[in-house]
């Protein structure tokens, strides 16, 4: 199952020992239900509390976060997480850390049948070998994979992810934006990321959106499907860089480092 994300006139502020600050200022979009969508902006504009808005972490002063419709009042087990840092338990092995959220999240599934799971999804994300493994065994992006796969092992119709592929070198980041296509075509769900890599949001989400400098506001909106392409090839089409050079003039006047927008034609 997945679930459409509605982002409905959403202002938030945060208490801080020097008074408000003022984070988001009337926020508006939706992402249609197993669409993905990424979302881009100047540093500190805002980007991560979107997410734990939409993740029910946060309540926002106006406005409401509704997944199908329904208005987001706290944590939801449908909705999974994965970070710029997967923290991964050492004590547990690579098996086990993505058998978490199914000893968490209520379900009927005996122990054999979560261990097949978590084993069908390190298969999928190629770390097949690699289950009985501690955390630190394993590089980088193998443990970001592991993360992503604990993040979806509970089967969420939403997936939010915040920079997860940020620290990684560009070849692992590529390896794995494939394999988050690998499992999007495997198990659908609606995606929110956020990233400062506009390349990543070109190759991997139908609908990139930028916000402007705090208080975030929705600047541009971009479709970025490409025609549901997966290769990575498709980065060096003209019109992904034209894509790209958009983007990027969008993040600059959102950063008031160029004069103001033009939203492209449809
Ligand atoms: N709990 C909090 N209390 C007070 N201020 C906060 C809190 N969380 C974030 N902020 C401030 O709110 C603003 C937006 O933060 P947020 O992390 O959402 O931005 P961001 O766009 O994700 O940043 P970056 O791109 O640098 O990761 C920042 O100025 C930050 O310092």
């Amino acid at each position: 199952m997945t679930t459409s994300i509605e982002i409905a006139g959403i202002t938030h502020a945060y208490d801080t020992a020097s008074g408000k600050l003022p984070v988001l200022h009337n926020l508006d979009f939706t992402v249609p239900s197993a669409a993905f969508c990424a979302v881009v902006g100047p540093s500190g504009c805002g980007k991560s509390t979107l997410t734990r808005l939409v993740a029910g972490l946060l309540i926002p002063d106006e406005g409401e976060v509704r997944l199908d419709g329904q208005p987001v009042k706290g944590p939801r087990a449908s909705v999974g997480m994965a970070f710029q840092n997967p923290v991964l338990l050492e004590w547990r092995t690579i098996l086990d850390n993505v058998i978490l959220p199914l000893e968490i999240v209520p379900n009927s599934l005996s122990r054999a049948q979560k261990e097949d799971r978590a084993r069908e999804l390190l298969a999928l994300v190629g770390l097949e070998g690699f289950e009985a493994k501690r955390p630190s065994e394993l590089s980088g992006g193998m443990r970001q994979r592991a993360s992503l796969c604990r993040a979806i092992a509970h089967k969420p119709d939403i997936l939010i992810m915040d920079e997860p592929f940020g620290a990684l070198d560009a070849f692992t980041r590529e390896d794995l934006w494939q394999t988050m296509h690998r499992l999007r075509a495997e198990e659908p769900f609606t995606c929110m990321l956020i990233t400062h890599d506009l390349r990543e949001s070109i190759y991997l989400a139908d609908q990139t959106i930028v916000l402007s400098d705090r208080p975030a506001r929705v600047q541009y909106t971009l479709d970025t499907s490409f025609g549901g392409r997966t290769d990575l090839d498709m980065l060096f089409e003209p019109e992904a860089v034209e894509m790209l050079h958009d983007l990027r003039n969008q993040i600059k006047v959102a950063q008031g480092r160029q004069d103001a927008p033009v939203q492209a034609a449809e």
